[in-house]
């Protein structure tokens, strides 16, 4: 390829980590911290783990293997932090940007929440999401889930600063919601990361649909963590993490067994995408607030 070619491209190396997820706590995290080391080994840049790295995905699990987050890394205390602990740990020594997938947090006040942490290579922390969207849904005969039996939800929209661009973030079930990510669009991410656990009901429906949907309404990437399928589990994760392109491309994806999903990314492509179908200078919110919502 020519240099004059290449002058536009700015590559980011991504690495999806598909981690099996037992009841073994300690055994869940040193698993995680292997699969950051062996993805940036092969010179990944930025790694997600998948939701719920830490614990069972379980309601009743849930406030079990919950653990405080530390306000400051002053207070961070490996006893008492141990998943925390181990994504400063895993990012500092691999010196890589780590969206910590979720774990199960709990609060002064005791309320749990699905919480993603974002490390930066230097193992400071970047950024918190709580889950906004909870899971609670019911497909008789397919899959009945209710995280607000013992979650509760954030408000916060996520995005974080790297080099190479902002970053979104979004935990599972928030993927479903349009308007979260076109928030994040509209704050300048190219990328969105989505550490989720979609289910062999909702999976093989919906899970590449809406990775992408959302990278086409936005034009830009999506990537997504799973956890693996564990047989032993109650919950059936449908695996199959990916990496998507602005254009809707599945850049790379995988099955349901354990295994990293990686893919260099162009963040070019995003603004060649935006260049060439201009929508967001072409959408009609003047439209759009003209019209009420009818009941329904
Ligand atoms: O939306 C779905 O079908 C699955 C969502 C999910 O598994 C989750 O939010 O953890």
């Amino acid at each position: 390829m020519s240099v004059a070619a290449d002058a536009g491209k700015k590559l980011l190396k991504l690495a999806m980590c598909q981690v099996m997820v037992g009841t073994d706590k300690v055994a869940n995290l040193a698993s995680a911290r292997k699969a950051v080391q062996e993805a940036a080994s092969k010179g990944a840049q930025l790694i997600s783990l998948p939701e719920c790295f830490n614990s069972p995905y379980a309601t009743d699990q849930f406030p079990v293997y919950a653990e405080e987050i530390p306000a400051s890394a002053s207070e961070l205390d490996a006893e008492k932090h141990p998943s925390t602990a181990m994504l400063v740990e895993a990012a500092k020594e691999s010196k890589v940007f780590l969206v910590g997938g979720s774990f199960p947090e709990k609060d002064a006040e005791g309320k749990v929440y699905n919480t993603c942490l974002v490390i930066s290579p230097e193992g400071e922390v970047l950024a918190k999401h709580r889950k906004v969207h909870l899971f609670d849904i019911d497909v008789p005969g397919g899959v009945t889930f209710k995280e607000s039996d013992t979650l509760s939800a954030g408000d916060q929209v996520t995005v974080f600063d790297t080099p190479y661009c902002k970053v979104g973030v979004g935990i599972c079930y928030d993927i479903r919601f349009a308007e979260y990510a076109m928030l994040l669009r509209q704050q300048g991410c190219k990328l969105i990361v989505w550490p989720g656990a979609f289910n062999t009901t909702t999976g093989p429906a919906h899970w590449e649909l809406l990775q992408r949907a959302r990278a086409v309404d936005n034009q830009l990437f999506c990537a997504t963590a799973s956890p693996a399928r564990n047989p032993d589990s109650k919950y059936q994760a449908w695996g199959h993490s990916s990496i998507i392109s602005p254009w809707g491309e599945v850049l790379a994806t995988t099955e349901h067994d354990a295994d990293i999903v990686y893919a260099e990314i162009d963040l070019g492509r995003a603004d060649e995408v935006r260049t060439n179908i201009p929508i967001s200078k072409q959408v009609r919110t003047d439209v759009y607030s003209q019209v009420k919502p009818a009941a329904n």
